[in-house]
This record gives C-alpha cells, structure tokens and sequence, in this order.
C-alpha cells in the first residue's frame, strides 16, 4: 500500500477522470457509498444524523451520503454552507433538493440533537486555516457521540499532518482509494481514529513511483538456514560503544544482535566496560580499546579495532560525546571495509564538523545505515524539528539520495528510506518502547541482519520490522509500562519465528 499526498491524490484523481473517462459523479458516488457502509454496520436508522457538507467534492461525497441514507430509512440532516461550487458537488446537492432532505444551514447546527455526525467539510482540498462557521460548525461537531469523517478529519492537512486552525477528531475516517500522509504524521494522525481505505476507482496506473510505502503488516523475509552451518556462517559483528555509565546501551546492541542470529558478537569498549560485560554476557567477546588514564581512546585505538575483518559493525551506543571519541568514531567508520550502522553518540557532530561527517558518509560504500532519532538527525543535518515532523518522508528521501546511505528516522512511526529514495513509513506505534534502550536494540538487530549478509536497505527495513513485532510481543506480554529493553530482546525469537522463512535460492 502506497500512501500520498494531497497533490499525488489529485493528480491521480485528474488521470482517472481526464485520461481514462472514468466520470467524477461516479468515483463521487463510490466514495459516498463506502462511507455509507461504515455508517450503517455503526448506527441504526432512528439515530438521527447530521450530515456538515462543504463546498467543494468532500461536500459532495457528503451530499451522496445523506441521499444513500435517507433512502434507506435514515434520519439525516444535511447542514451546508451555500450552494457548492464544483459540478459534480452541485448537481449530488440539487437530487438532495429534489428528494426534500432537511438541508438546513451550517450555522444552525446543533451538537445535541444528533448521536452521529457525518464531517464532509474539507478533505484534500483544505488549504488555509478553518475560521468563522466552518471553525464552529467542527468544534460543535467534536461534541457529538459518534464521529465519522470523510476522507480526512476537517482541518487535518492531507500532506503534512499539521492542523490548519480547529480540527475535527473523529472516531472513524473512510478514505478514497489511498491512506493519505495526514493519517500517519502528527498532530493529525491522533485526530482520525480507525482508518478505512475504501477501493472507489481510481487507476493505479499514474501512482507516483516515490510515494512512500506503508508498513502496516509486520510480516518478513529471513534466509532459511541449513543444518550444515557452523558460527562463521552467520557473521561476526562488532559493536563499538559504551562508557562507564552508559556500558547497558552497548550490551543492549550486542544481545539483541546475538538473539538476531548473528554467529559471533565482539564489544570494542574500553576496559572497565569490557570487564563488566564479560562477567554479564559470557557469550560476547571482547576488543579492549587501547586508552588514555582517562579511558578516552589513544592515538592508534582505531588501527587496533579495525586489525580483524569484521561482517558488519555497530558504532556508537552509549558511546560518549567527547571530542576524542567522536574523532575515533569517525576512524573505524572511514577505515571499516564492511557495512556499518551508525547510530546514538557517533551521529552526534558540532557544527563546524558537519560537513566532514556528511562528506565521510557520502564516500562509504560499503553500506551504510544511519539510525538518528529526531534530535540526532536535526543536529547531523541541521532540519529543524518542526519541520522534520509534517515533511519527515520527503526530508528522509531526500537525505538517503544526498548521502548514498540507508536511512532510519525513529520515532513513534518510524520511517526508512533506502538509498536508491523508496521510502517505507511503519504505522506501529507502541508506547512500550518509549524508553531508553530501544535504540541500542534496533541497532543491534539491524547489525546483525548486516552481518548475515543482508544488504544494507533491506537489513534496515526487515530491522525495524522485526524490532516492532518484538514490541508488540513485548507489550502484549507485559502491557506498555513494564516492558523493557531487556524483555524486548527476549521477545526477539518469537518475533522471527512469526516471521516467514524465505526459502534462499
Ligand atoms: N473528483 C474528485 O477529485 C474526487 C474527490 N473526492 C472528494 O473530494 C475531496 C477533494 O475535493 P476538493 O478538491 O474539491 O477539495 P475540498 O476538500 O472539498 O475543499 C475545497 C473547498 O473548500 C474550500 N476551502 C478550502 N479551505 C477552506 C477554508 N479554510 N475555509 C473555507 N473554505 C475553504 C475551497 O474554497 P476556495 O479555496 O475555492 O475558496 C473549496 O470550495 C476529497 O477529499 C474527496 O473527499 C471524491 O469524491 C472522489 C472524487
Ligand atoms: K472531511
């Protein structure tokens, strides 16, 4: 499933009706139905309905609704603010007329007097803030027991999530053909509560190729291993990180890399961390960088890191900001022969070093996967916050191309974008792994996947696939406030055997 924005669905909408000579009115008419289906299975016909009709074709898909309804038996009352100003809209208001449904004007809506209400305002078409009648009219609305909107919340932008003024909140959104961005990005994606995607014909043909993909089933593809396999077959990885007082994030890494499958698992830490790992974790070996009294890495410490050829690496949880260590990131990075994730503390960069940092990136090409959360990602490439949220798939697309890497922007829809710019959006979100550690465990298991030999795009994507299964496993074990990285590594196993084994050719 593809997910667009308001001028993707547009333009698809022009080919349908332009290139193909599928009528307006009739994709018009699909769409009213399908929203007809969702209210029908909800309320029955006694229930008295308001139906809030804009001016454009989301009013008109409105004024189909109210005639399918009010021909089955249905109490509805259209509330509309004038004469609508697109033909097909218009002409679904006059057959209204005709039939003598009680069309009354939108400022005499009242909350009260109604168990569901039909939001058919604005859909894609919303450009501006909503303001006077309009702004009442959905404020009033959010008042009324049962919610239903069409195409998207009123209010809510179709491209980038943001809220344009008031906006409707509604218990079930049906959407035409394709779920569209303002469903998934925030603040909008909390305002459309449960998402049907209705099929009303429109042609797949003029689908834009870089509309992102949606992951919205946890369902993957792991090589089928044989039983003449030994601990070589499936790689060696090395996570470089952790610092006295951050040694978990590193072990964290390793485990979860371990539990992935990966055949050997190496921590490169200083002495103290590695010490402590050894007694914890017997079944992960150990690189003591060579340091300073200070335990900040030495001048050679990354020649001495990259002596062993190494499948993947993990470089930076719990890793430290310090300038040195930064710079020693930096070393094994430029000198690793293999694919690397890069993530937590060695994405950090002051501004004058970014564009050397940038510039390193662009010259790997070994596979490269960048694992920022939005902070991180704000401080490697200077994208300011607010706008990193409502143009996360366009931003995250646009980095991968510029950089030649794969890129990972976690947060609660976490977004991958490979480096040939397909971009994927996982609609998971799960307040269990709100915490610290979950990082450190995604990079891990994406390092892991690298070192079996899955290319960079791809160990990324099937990464973080499997890295939210394990939470929902998780959290349905533990409920969201007691879960943990610790019990998220152990949900691992049952998260891969739910995924498909792929037969390896
Ligand atoms: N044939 C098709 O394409 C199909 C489309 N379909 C449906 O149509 C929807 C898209 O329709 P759309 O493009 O007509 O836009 P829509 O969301 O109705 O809004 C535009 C109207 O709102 C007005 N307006 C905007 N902002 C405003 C504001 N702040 N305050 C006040 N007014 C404001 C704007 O006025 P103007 O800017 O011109 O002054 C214009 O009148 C789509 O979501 C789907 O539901 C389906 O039926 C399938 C076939
Ligand atoms: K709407």
């Amino acid at each position: 499933m593809r997910i667009l924005n308001a001028q993707q669905m547009a333009q698809m909408d022009r080919y349908t009706i332009h290139e193909l000579g599928v009528p307006g009115l009739l994709l018009m008419e699909n769409a009213g139905m399908a929203v007809v289906r969702a209210i029908t299975e909800r309320v029955r016909p006694h229930q008295a309905l308001a139906i809030l009709c804009g001016k454009g074709n989301n009013g008109g898909d409105g004024y189909v609704i109210a005639r399918l309804l009010y021909l089955q038996g249905y109490a509805v009352t259209i509330f509309h603010a004038g004469r609508p100003s697109t033909d097909d809209s218009r002409l679904n208001y006059d057959i209204a007329q005709r039939l003598r449904i009680p069309v009354m004007p939108l400022e005499a809506f009242e909350p009260q007097c109604f168990f569901a209400v039909v939001d058919a305002l604005f859909g894609t078409g919303l450009e501006r803030p909503i303001e006077g009648v309009f702004a009442s009219a959905v404020e009033a609305a959010n008042g009324v027991a049962l919610r239903f909107a069409v195409d998207i919340p009123s209010g809510v932008c179709g491209t980038t999530g943001r809220l344009l003024g008031t906006a409707f909140n509604a218990h079930f959104t049906v959407t035409m053909e394709y779920p569209k961005r303002g469903h998934y990005l925030y603040p909008g994606a909390n305002l459309r509560g449960e998402l049907l995607v209705a099929p009303i014909g429109i042609s797949s043909h003029a689908l834009p190729p870089e509309a992102p993909h949606l992951v919205d089933q946890l369902r993957g593809a792991l090589p089928r291993r044989n039983g003449d396999s030994h601990k070589g077959t499936f790689g060696h990885l090395l996570c470089v990180g952790g610092t006295v007082g951050k040694a978990g994030a590193i072990r964290l890494g390793a485990k979860a890399a371990m539990e992935t499958g990966c055949g050997l698992v190496s921590v490169a830490s200083n002495h103290q961390v590695v010490q402590s790992l050894q007694f914890a974790e017997p079944e992960i070996m150990s690189v003591i960088v060579p340091c300073y009294d200070s335990l900040l890495p030495e001048g050679d410490s990354a020649s001495h890191v990259l002596e062993h050829p190494y499948d993947a690496m993990v470089i930076g949880p719990g890793g430290g900001r310090h300038s040195r260590l930064v710079q020693f990131y930096w070393e094994v990075i430029q000198g690793a022969s293999c694919p690397v994730v890069i993530d937590a503390d060695a994405l950090y960069c002051e501004d004058e070093d970014r564009n050397d940092i940038l510039e390193a990136i662009i010259r790997r090409s070994n596979g490269t996967v960048l694992t920022p959360h939005p902070k991180e990602f704000e401080r490697l490439t200077g994208t300011p916050l607010p706008e990193l949220e409502s143009c996360k798939l366009d931003i995250a697309r646009e980095w991968a191309l510029k950089l030649g890497c794969t890129l990972v922007l976690k947060g609660a829809r976490t977004t991958v974008a490979w480096s040939n710019g397909d971009v994927y959006l996982l609609d998971c979100p799960n307040a269990a792994l709100a915490k610290g550690g979950s990082g450190d465990v995604l990079a891990g298991i994406i390092g892991s996947l690298l070192a079996q030999g899955m290319d960079a795009d791809r160990a990324a994507l099937e990464g973080c696939k499997l890295h939210a299964l394990a939470g929902q496993i998780m959290s349905q074990r533990h409920g969201s406030y007691s879960g943990g990285p610790l019990k998220h590594i152990q949900s691992i196993a049952t998260a891969i055997a739910q995924f498909e084994e792929e037969v390896q050719v």
